[in-house]
């Protein structure tokens, strides 16, 4: 059974106080409908958060930090996809080709994985950073999945620092370069944004300011996980 010391309405209201996490600015000025937590402990379900925001705005570095922190098990759709392009897939090329031009996957195949991942894994928390990437991966994941997530993180960043950073970052992607940053940006303002949207419409969504240094972020960040009490 799912059990957490406060509720989110609580949870909401004292963050709001503290003012310690700018909670949808630019999408809504209040949490509309607090999150219905109580029917995921009925059913026993994971507790889902997604982690969104754009290219290089800090979504896989903080889900380091929470999972390490907070016993979040860390799923990066990014990663799911990148494992499956080098494994030889029926699925490699395709997958290669949009992430190079800075595209979204099929959401059945995202979704799948995603599953998969959560299926096999012992921690019933987690994280899914980097996705939902489109209105339709948002809607094919509820119908797989059958649940919304419990809420989601967004990382509020600069264009000009989160391009800086995905520049500076030397980990071998294919999609480390000014060419696909520019795509991804057009990508994620005309089609990721709509998701962040939805979910502050929804009053799910938890608005953190992506600058400065990871230190300092995570020090946002934190007062949401603390103030939950989920048991493992
Ligand atoms: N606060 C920060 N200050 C400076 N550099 C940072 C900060 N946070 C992360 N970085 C660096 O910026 C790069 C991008 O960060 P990260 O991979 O976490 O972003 P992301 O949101 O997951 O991006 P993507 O969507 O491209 O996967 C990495 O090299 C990371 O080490
Ligand atoms: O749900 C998703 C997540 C990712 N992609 C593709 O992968 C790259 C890199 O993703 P990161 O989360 O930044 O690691 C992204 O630009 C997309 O091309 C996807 O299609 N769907
Ligand atoms: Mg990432």
């Amino acid at each position: 059974m799912w059990r957490r010391s406060i509720s989110l309405p609580l949870l909401f209201s004292q963050v709001r106080r503290a003012d310690e996490l700018k909670i949808c600015q630019s999408f809504s000025t209040e949490i509309i409908k607090p999150v219905d937590d109580e029917s995921y402990s009925r059913r026993n379900s994971p507790f889902v958060a997604f982690v969104l925001g754009g290219p290089g705005s800090g979504k896989g570095t903080q889900c380091l930090k929470i999972a390490e922190t907070f016993g979040f098990k860390h799923i990066g759709a990014g990663d799911l996809l990148r494992k499956e392009m080098y494994s030889g897939s029926e699925n490699g090329a395709m997958i290669q080709k949009l992430m190079t031009e800075g595209g979204i996957a099929p959401s059945e195949v995202t979704v799948k994985l995603i599953k998969k991942a959560i299926e096999s894994a012992e921690s019933r928390k987690f994280l899914i950073d980097g996705f939902p990437r489109s209105e339709e991966n948002r809607m094919v994941y509820e119908r797989i999945i059958g649940a919304e997530p419990n809420f989601v993180l967004f990382f509020d960043c600069p264009e000009e620092v989160m391009v800086k950073r995905v520049l500076c970052r030397n980990e071998g992607r294919v999609d480390d370069n000014e060419h696909t940053v520019k795509e991804r940006l057009k990508v994620y303002k005309a089609i990721t944004l709509p998701v962040v949207n939805h979910y502050a419409k929804k009053g799910k969504l938890y608005k953190v300011d992506g600058t400065g240094t990871q230190e300092e972020i995570f020090e946002r960040v934190q007062p949401v996980f603390t103030s939950l009490r989920l048991s493992t």
